[in-house]
């Protein structure tokens, strides 16, 4: 496969922290309307490996192609809106209601106010989300996981991209992600 084709084309990429080298001669190749899943032990790499791919961070050498363009390039439109990013870090305002939230991400994806209040509708129920009006500060760790994947999933985007999605959610919910992302 092309590297424009590909939603994910890495050639040979490394990176290090320092003189700690994470990655090495690492490549993957992701077509684009597949699922691909990154597992490894903890602290492998599998969250530096996500930052630059939506162009949080940098490989010290080697090729990244995400949707076509180089991350972090005029035009390649990530880090953006063609990206969904659920970071490991719940990364929400304790101050802001559910219905704040989802307003914000979606603005800030550049979506108008009726087509978030619609993607809303549908993942409200997708994924069981507390009150509108509750202040994230009072949702428990998995309903904040779950706010936070909304967050990234509002704006429809093109490569969603979750870093453990899963921790702190029951086992059904777990279910209903594999089926649904
Ligand atoms: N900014 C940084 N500076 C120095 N070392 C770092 C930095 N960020 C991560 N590391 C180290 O790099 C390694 C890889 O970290 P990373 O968070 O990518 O691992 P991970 O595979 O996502 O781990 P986990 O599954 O535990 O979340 C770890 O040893 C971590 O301590």
């Amino acid at each position: 496969m092309m590297h424009k084709d590909a939603a994910v084309y890495i050639r040979n990429a490394t990176k290090s922290y320092g003189q700690r080298a994470i990655l090495q001669d690492f490549s993957m190749t992701v077509p684009k309307g597949s699922i691909y899943g990154v597992l490894g032990a903890s602290g492998c790499g599998k969250t530096t490996l996500l930052s630059c791919m939506v162009g949080r961070k940098k490989f010290n050498s080697g090729e990244l192609w995400v949707l076509g363009g180089k991350p972090g390039t005029s035009g390649s439109g990530v880090p953006g809106p063609r990206i969904g990013y659920m970071p490991q870090d719940i990364a929400l305002v304790g101050e802001f209601t559910i219905t704040d939230t989802i307003y914000y991400f979606g603005t800030l994806a550049n979506k108008r106010h009726s087509e978030i209040g619609e993607n809303y509708k549908e993942l409200k129920q997708l994924l069981d989300l507390p009150p509108d009006n509750r202040y994230v500060k009072n949702c428990s760790g998995g309903q904040q996981r779950r706010i936070s994947f909304a967050a990234a999933l509002i704006h429809k985007p093109e490569l969603l991209i979750l870093d453990e999605p899963t921790v702190g959610v029951d086992p059904l919910l777990r279910k209903e992600y594999g089926s649904t992302c």
